[in-house]
Parts: structure tokens; sequence; C-alpha cells
């Protein structure tokens, strides 16, 4: 990707929202329509929580975690389809995908000094990144990250819906014949949705619309009507911006 924006700051588009309701999907599309950069924050909670578990401390630890933050050395590219997460120079980008990362993250993600480090990282990034526009999304984006950006949504879908989705990513190839493996893979990703969620919000509200957050509920929509809701929320905030 060329830089476009030399000097300035670029237009922050913020997207929180609950796990599976298409925050990375969603915000990776409109980026790449739109032509702006693409920051996917859970990849850093994430990245972190392995290199935890690589080193071999223990979690439930904040000292712990705190301390794991000297030898974090973490990159991320903003393009929308590229991107690669690294940790002190090893690339995590699918290490950070697996059930077991996903199991360890809130309670790395709970820890205040984590949350600081890793937003002042956020903000540097995308400070650095010379786009005309960065979509960054998360759970404290509306509310912390960057609580003054122009365009702020919230994404959501009901949660058998979520479950849903992110089973049938995880079948991927299972036949649809095979129901009953179908059916059981989306009630344990529906448990472990809800479990994650449950311990996420009590560090952060991502399931209710902060005042000025504009709410996309995708329940109903299908991808390419989710891309076109969030693309008009971001058109009609950034014209009420410029007017
Ligand atoms: N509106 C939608 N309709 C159908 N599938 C969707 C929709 N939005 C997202 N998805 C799919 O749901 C899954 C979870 O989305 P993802 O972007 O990983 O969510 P999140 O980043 O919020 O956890 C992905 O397979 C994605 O393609
Ligand atoms: N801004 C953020 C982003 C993620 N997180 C944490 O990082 C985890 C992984 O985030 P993610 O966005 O990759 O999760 P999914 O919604 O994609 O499943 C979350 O479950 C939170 O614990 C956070 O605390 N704050």
């Amino acid at each position: 990707m060329t830089a476009q924006n030399r000097g300035q700051t670029p237009t922050i588009v913020a997207i929180d929202g609950p796990a599976g309701s298409g925050k990375s999907s969603v915000s990776r599309a409109t980026a790449r329509k739109l032509g702006f950069g693409y920051l996917d924050t859970g990849a850093a909670y994430r990245a972190l929580a392995w290199h935890v578990t690589d080193s071999g401390l223990d979690r439930e630890n904040a000292d712990a975690v705190r301390g794991s933050l000297t030898h974090f050395d973490y990159s991320i590219g903003l393009n929308p389809d590229h991107v690669t997460v690294t940790v002190n120079g090893t690339d995590v980008t699918a290490a950070i995908r697996t059930p077991e990362t996903s199991a360890a993250v809130s309670a790395v993600a709970r820890v205040p000094e984590v949350r600081e480090y890793l937003t002042n990282l956020f903000r540097s990034i995308v400070a650095s990144s010379e786009l005309p526009g960065v979509i960054v999304e998360g759970r404290d984006i509306t509310t912390v990250v960057f609580a003054d950006a122009p365009v702020r949504i919230l994404l959501t879908a009901d949660e058998s819906v979520r479950a849903a989705r992110r089973g049938a990513e995880l079948i991927g190839a299972v036949s649809a014949a095979a129901e009953s493996v179908t059916d059981s893979v989306v009630d344990q990703t529906a448990d472990q949705i809800r479990a994650r969620d449950a311990a996420d919000s009590k560090v952060v509200d991502f399931m209710n619309a902060a005042e000025g957050v504009e709410v996309v509920d995708s329940t109903a929509l299908n991808f390419d009507e989710t891309v076109d809701a969030v693309i008009t929320v971001i058109r009609a905030a950034t014209v009420k911006e410029q007017a």
C-alpha cells in the first residue's frame, strides 16, 4: 500500500463488538473498498497471550503478565489484504487463532497495564501510518482507544447467529450432511464465545453502544449487506464532519 497522506492524521473508523460479530471480516472488506488501512487490535491481545504461554508464564499471574511486556516486540501490518503478526521476529499469524490462544486471551486482556500499553501502541501505529484512513476494530476502540473518532460503530449480531457463523468457519470442509458434527461444533463454539464475551464484558462494555456510537446489527444481513451498512454510516459521518 502506498503512502497517500504524508504528515496528516488519518480518518479513524472505530468499530467494536462481541466475538464473531464480523468485526475483522467486515472491517477488512470495508477498508479494501475505501482504500483505508485496517488494524485488528484483538491480534495484539492474542499475540501477548501467545507470548505469555510460549514463555512458560502463568497467565493468571498479573505480575508475570505485566513483566512479559518487557520482552514483547510486536508488529502488525495495516494492509487489509495481508495481515502478518510477529512477536520478537516470529510469525504468529496462525498461532494466535488457535482455540488455546482464544481461551487464554481474556486473562491477559484484563490487566490494566496491558490495556494501557497496547492502547498507546495502537495510537502510535495509526499515527505513523500515512494512510487517508484506518479502520480500527476491537472491544474498546469507540470508548477508549479512539473515543473521539469521527466514525464510531458497534457491530452486533444475535449470539446464536454469531456462533453459527464462527462454527461454519471452523467446520470448513466437513460435509453439511454430517449434521450431528455440525451441531456439536456450533454448540461448542457458542459456549466458547459466551464464556469469552462474559469475561471480556467485565473489563469493557462492548455490548451496549456508548453515546454517539451507531449500531449496525447484522443478524438479518448477509455479508455484503453488512459491509454496505458500515460504509453508509462512514459516508454519513464524514459528510457531517465536512459540513
Ligand atoms: N453479515 C454476515 N453474514 C454472514 N456471515 C458473516 C457476516 N458477518 C461476518 N460473517 C462471517 O462470520 C464469521 C465471523 O466473523 P469475524 O469477522 O471473524 O468476527 P469477529 O472479528 O467479530 O470475531 C466469519 O466467517 C465471517 O465471514
Ligand atoms: N480492543 C480489544 C480487542 C481485543 N481484546 C481482547 O482480545 C480478545 C481477542 O479479540 P478478537 O477481536 O481477536 O476476538 P474475536 O472477536 O475475533 O473472536 C478478546 O476476547 C478480548 O479479550 C480486548 O480486550 N480489547
